[in-house]
């Protein structure tokens, strides 16, 4: 503990940190150089936790763990290894989610500080909640390669987590990533939801059989609008039987179809069928690559502008039942196999994956794991072979990896630098030295000055604007109402994009509730249109997460999504949406502008001015404060505060605003749930728009809203 050496630190500094309780939230690549910094520099009140066990691609950057610890939980063994470096110290660890309701704003407030070592967006947006709710300063963190990041969030002072829009995390629409690919990363994410349908968590919105209601397989009118298909031959009929079943099934787990000598078309479960099939590998690949591709040739319509996929054969591919005995290809990571390969590979990973899914005999599923072996050969023979049929570029296996788990190499180096970082800013917030609490940001090349650990200019404000920490805070959801379910809005929008755990949401108007927390209270609306329910453009929700003590309204904007539309788009700053009359004379008022540019580039032309510069549109959307420009640095050899950081790069801030107190969470009885009849009867009194049927005839939400690839950040 050298810090507790007398002469390190100053005394106030040192008993400060002696008496202070910490939480550290991770106990990951930063986590367990945080920990090991916190107890090597005096803090002998520490809580860890961490849902995760220790695994062997771990060990090259976590060194609180090793080999023997394989399979253990990362706070338990965490918290040994830390003790090693002091025993006197108090350290509890907790093998558990964060978001756990365990761990409310009771068990966050026992803290004098909180460190985020996270790799996730909904952790990181949850604990940035709890720590606002409980008024405890979080230093939040997180590395992306050579990349770190380390930033205060304090109420009332700075910005929260939140507070700034994140870049969209990529994600594509399901008719792409069912009907028509054209990335590779489209045939990874189609290979993943196969595993998943087999042996995993099987999800409505993974489904990866071909989509007949795609809307572009539909022919166009003249006037561009929807027609039926031809009525002539299979295509129709399939398109015809795909839409009732849709309408029918909605539900319940489906996927193979087989015909029978009569022609009826009898569902079955893919996943049983799979089963049923004994697992055999050339049925298996002939379904997934050459029966649901010749299907897919059948809607013409997708093949009028692109080009056309090439079923593959088992038969063909790996001749004489080749039982597919080459292990040895699915080590070779760095090469692009062949499609035989891949055949192999498939075949291989089947049986041991089919093994230890039947061993589980029915009871649980199995969860893929990029670090898991079959599980990563399964899902990079099948992207690869699915590649080759749609013509895109193959990728190594590695490669694959790399994409499927969205995976920035992991650098011992910067978690190391980053977790000092977060732990030399612990010391300044214990001091109250809240104006030397900039972000800092660690990067792999030297600035104009030869740094390579940047501060920010200034502590940014909370944003008044933000859904989260504002006193009152409402967002704007753009939202197609006529083909979002109920479902949908709570799992897709409340749950994942706006991260609460188990929201309630009434209608302001009336005050009637449209989802409830209580199970099963309002089961009857989860299946219906948002429009269905009235809940159409300008109505207001009011939603409350309970356990996050969260209040949101929601303003209702209604459009109408095109096909590789996402379905919904949460507008946090209101005032993007301008008012439609103003927007059109905005457009006039730019279009106008433009017309004055181009005359005056061409009047400069011709006097041999050359073309003038086309600086693009300026957004006034706050950006969260990112890397400066390397002539802007200044100097900041960080840590040692130097107080005139001034032409750094500022991003515009806010002033700052005093938070609210945090508010009593008021949770509702359930007696005051307004029966189905009630909703129904209120609903169907406002004429503000007809509940009409859907345009299209899709039932399932886009892939890009059930799953979101997930791409890190250091945000
Ligand atoms: N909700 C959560 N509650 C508690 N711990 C969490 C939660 N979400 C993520 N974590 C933990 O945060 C840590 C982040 O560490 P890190 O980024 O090094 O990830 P990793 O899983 O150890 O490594 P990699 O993802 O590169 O294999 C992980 O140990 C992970 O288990
Ligand atoms: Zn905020």
């Amino acid at each position: 503990m050298a810090a507790a050496i007398d002469g390190v630190f100053p005394d106030t500094l040192q008993e400060l940190v002696k008496k202070s309780k910490v939480l550290v939230v991770g106990a990951g690549g930063i986590g367990c150089e945080v920990l090991k910094n916190l107890v090597l520099s005096g803090f002998t009140d520490i809580e860890i936790i961490d849902l995760d066990t220790i695994d062997l691609s771990n060990l090259n950057r976590q060194f609180l763990f090793h080999r023997e610890h394989v399979g253990k939980s990362k706070a338990k063994v965490a918290r040994e290894s830390a003790l090693s470096f002091n025993p006197d110290a108090k350290i509890t660890a907790y093998h558990d989610s964060v978001t756990s309701t365990d761990y409310g704003v009771t068990f966050f407030k026992k803290f004098d500080l909180v460190l985020s070592a996270l790799d996730n967006r909904a952790a990181r947006n949850h604990v940035n909640r709890m720590c606002l709710n409980a008024d405890v300063p979080l230093i939040e963190s997180g590395t992306a390669g050579y990349n770190g990041q380390v930033e205060l969030i304090k109420r009332g002072l700075t910005q929260c987590y939140e507070c700034t829009p994140k870049d969209k995390q990529r994600s594509f629409p399901g008719c792409t990533i069912r009907n028509t690919p054209s990335e590779p990363i489209h045939c990874i994410v189609w290979a993943k939801h196969l595993f998943n349908q087999l042996f995993g968590e099987s999800l409505e919105d993974e489904d990866i059989s071909p989509d007949a209601a795609d809307p572009d397989a539909k022919e166009k009118d003249e006037a561009g609008g929807d027609a039926e298909p031809k009525a002539d031959g299979e295509e129709k009929e399939k398109a015809e039987e795909s839409k009732e079943e849709k309408e029918e099934e909605s539900k319940e787990e489906k996927d193979g179809k087989e015909a029978t000598a009569n022609g009826n078309v009898v569902r079955i479960n893919t996943r049983q069928w799979a089963k049923d099939c004994n697992y055999d590998a050339g049925k298996l690949f002939n379904k997934f690559f050459n029966e649901d591709i010749t299907y897919l040739l059948r809607m013409s319509n997708l093949w009028k502008t692109r080009k056309a996929p090439v079923p593959v054969q088992w038969d063909n591919l790996l001749p004489d039942g080749s039982s597919g005995d080459q292990k040895d290809v699915a080590k070779q990571h760095h090469k692009v196999w062949s499609i035989e390969e891949c055949g192999h590979v498939f075949a291989n990973a089947l049986k041991e994956l089919s093994a230890s899914f039947l061993k589980l005999e029915g009871e649980d599923t199995l969860a893929w794991d990029k670090d898991d072996q079959p599980a990563m050969d399964f899902v990079a023979a099948c992207a690869n072979v699915r590649s080759h049929i749609f013509n895109i570029e193959r990728k190594s296996r590695f490669e694959i990896k790399s994409m499927a788990g969205n995976i920035i190499p992991a650098i011992a180096t910067t978690n190391a630098i980053t977790a000092g970082i977060s732990v030399m800013r612990a010391f300044k917030v214990l001091e109250a030295k809240w104006e030397q609490c900039k972000a800092v940001y660690a990067r792999l090349r030297p600035n104009a000055r030869n740094h390579f650990l940047v501060p920010d200019a200034s502590l940014p404000g909370p944003n008044p604007n933000c859904y989260v920490c504002a006193s009152d805070p409402a967002i704007t959801l753009k939202i197609d109402t006529k083909r979002l379910r109920i479902r949908e809005l709570r799992d897709e929008v409340l749950v994942k994009t706006l991260n609460m755990l188990n929201p309630d949401v009434t209608v302001q108007s009336n005050g009637s509730i449209l989802i409830s927390s209580e199970e099963g209270e309002t089961e009857c609306n989860e299946g219906k249109l948002l429009s269905e329910l009235n809940i159409v453009d300008g109505v207001i929700l009011k939603c409350d997460d309970f356990f996050q003590n969260y209040e949101l309204s929601i303003i209702i904007s209604h459009f109408d999504a095109e096909r590789d539309q996402t379905l919904f788009e949460v507008v946090a700053d209101a005032s993007q949406l301008k008012p439609k009359e103003e927007e059109q004379k905005k457009e006039a008022a730019e279009e106008e502008e433009k017309e004055e540019e181009q005359k005056t580039a061409k009047k400069r032309s011709a006097n041999g001015e050359g073309d003038s510069k086309d600086d693009g549109p300026s957004t006034s959307k706050r950006s969260r404060p990112t890397e400066v420009d390397d002539e802007d640095d200044d100097d900041c050899l960080v840590i040692e505060e130097d107080e005139d950081e001034a032409d750094v790069v500022v991003v515009a801030t806010d002033k700052l605003s005093v938070q609210s107190p945090p508010k009593v969470g008021s949770k509702r009885k359930p007696s005051e749930v307004i029966e189905d009849e009630d909703i129904t009867e209120i609903l169907d009194s406002s004429d503000d728009e007809p509940a009409g049927p859907t345009k299209s005839k899709r039932s399932r939400l886009d892939e890009s809203l059930s799953n979101p690839v997930e791409v890190i950040s250091i945000d």
